[in-house]
């Protein structure tokens, strides 16, 4: 492994500090030169560990610093010969030294490579009795310090789940994220895309519950290499994902509405259980979201799906038109931080009040689009109540002809509902991304 990859690493991690998504800072980089495919593991390591673990790292350094306040890019540099000490077995600790070092003097920190070399030596003498990490009291802040979470999401979950399970939480969503396809059956079958897989050598597994799901447990490179991905026997998508589509268990020959479609992973859902027989509109506000949705139907070869370009708080044309609805709402992805490093670090209360005030004039919208008799299921891959159960009271305490829907007890969801009637996958207990779900039916 080389020194160019944390040289990158770090470049990305200064992106990010200014602004930049993880993933965009990372392909950035990844652009400027060729690497090789260790040296790109490497890389997005780094920076998706460091981005992660940054309240972790930045405790670390405050309390083992003798410099304080150090600047900007020394701290990234210190982040990444942490993180590699601290979390990466593989690397052997001398060689995380020397090469943090090394980055300081080539980052214009020549004057405080001793510094470096101190703290992070002083790290490793400290571990060898018991973690150097010192934790607060404060049972919030004690998980947040050592899981890397802000104080807020801790409190959100714990005020749900407890300590125990939040503890486990934490934990789950510090984990690299599993891959699942999900087969389409109008043009594969389970056992010919598992057969396929395995006669190409990449490992997969059934996930109990899940009639069209296959997981890839240890990951599976450029996914445009994998059989059948050209002749559309399969897409990228999560368990729970796929547990919507059953919850809103479109028939063949109805209408369909799915308020939040691109890039359309669930869209694509409901037009296979109606054996792509009837009308599934897709309607999302975000025209380049839509472009990547038109690609995927196309690669899975699916006719019955109508694109619409809008804001799904006023699209009239739908009123009284749909005998289901689904509502993937956009949400704070609590559900899902363990696939999007930084996201823990980019919400925050005032973004999710606002979310959830979208959510509720989304779903009071689309709910009128529903015949009556009809159905809509809401979801989100969230795990605050502000957007799950308060937009779904709300809404029911204004609207005397809705009612929750508890689905037979021979269906797919079933093993994943509560008593309230909803659906709350938690990753750390379902090995799954973390989503809420809901049927409401109009009476
Ligand atoms: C969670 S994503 C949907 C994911 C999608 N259902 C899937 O399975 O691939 C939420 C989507 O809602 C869209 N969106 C946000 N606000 C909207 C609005 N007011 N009307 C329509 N679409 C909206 C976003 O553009 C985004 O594509």
């Amino acid at each position: 492994m080389t020194q160019t990859s944390r040289q990158l690493a770090f470049l990305a991690l200064r992106l990010i500090k200014k602004g930049a998504f993880a993933d965009v800072a990372v392909d950035k980089v990844l652009h400027q030169t060729e690497l090789s495919a260790v040296d790109r593991r490497l890389l997005t390591e780094l920076v998706y560990g460091c981005v992660r673990r940054q309240r972790t790292l930045d405790t670390l350094i405050d309390q083992l610093a003798t410099k304080k306040d150090q600047p900007p890019d020394l701290r990234i540099i210190l982040h990444l010969g942490l993180y590699q000490l601290r979390y990466l077995n593989q690397i052997p600790a001398s060689a995380a030294v020397n090469t943090t070092v090394e980055l300081a003097k080539q980052n214009g920190f020549s004057g405080l490579t001793g510094f470096v070399n101190g703290l992070l030596r002083q790290y490793l003498r400290a571990s060898e009795a018991s973690d150097p990490l010192k934790l607060p009291d404060d049972p919030i802040e004690r998980l947040g310090v050592l899981h890397s979470f802000p104080d807020w999401i801790v409190q959100v979950w714990l005020d749900q789940f407890g300590l125990a399970e939040t503890e486990k939480l934490c934990e789950s969503m510090n984990q690299p994220p599993h891959i699942d396809l999900r087969v389409n059956t109008l043009r594969s079958s389970l056992s010919e895309v598992e057969a396929a897989m395995q006669s190409a050598g990449i490992p997969v597994e059934r996930v109990p519950h899940l009639p069209q799901a296959l997981r890839l447990p240890q990951g599976s490179g450029a996914i445009q290499n994998l059989p059948g991905f050209q002749e559309g026997w399969w897409i990228v998508q999560d368990s729970s994902a796929q547990l919507v589509g059953y919850l809103v268990d479109p028939q063949p020959g109805e209408v369909i509405a799915d308020a939040c479609a691109a890039p359309g992973g669930k869209t694509m859902h409901l037009a296979e259980l109606m054996h792509d027989h009837g009308t599934v509109w897709a309607c999302d506000r975000t025209p380049s979201r839509l472009k990547r949705l038109q690609q995927n139907v196309d690669r899975l070869g699916l006719k019955s799906i109508q694109i619409c370009i809008g804001d799904s708080r006023d699209l009239p044309q739908l009123v009284g038109q749909c005998d289901r609805v689904l509502i993937d709402a956009p949400c704070s992805g609590l559900g899902t931080l363990n696939r999007h490093a930084d996201a823990r670090w980019r919400q925050n209360p005032e973004t999710v009040q606002e979310l959830s005030q979208l959510q509720r004039e989304i779903l009071n919208h689309t709910a009128s689009w529903v015949k009556p008799k009809g159905s809509l299921v809401y979801a989100t891959c969230t795990l605050h109540p502000v957007e799950n159960e308060s937009v779904i009271q709300n809404f029911l305490s204004q609207h005397s002809d809705w009612r929750i829907e508890r689905p037979e007890s021979d269906a797919t969801i079933a093993p994943f509902l509560q008593p309230e009637g909803w659906a709350k996958v938690l990753p750390h207990q379902q090995v799954m991304d973390g989503f809420f779900m809901i049927r409401l039916k109009r009476v």
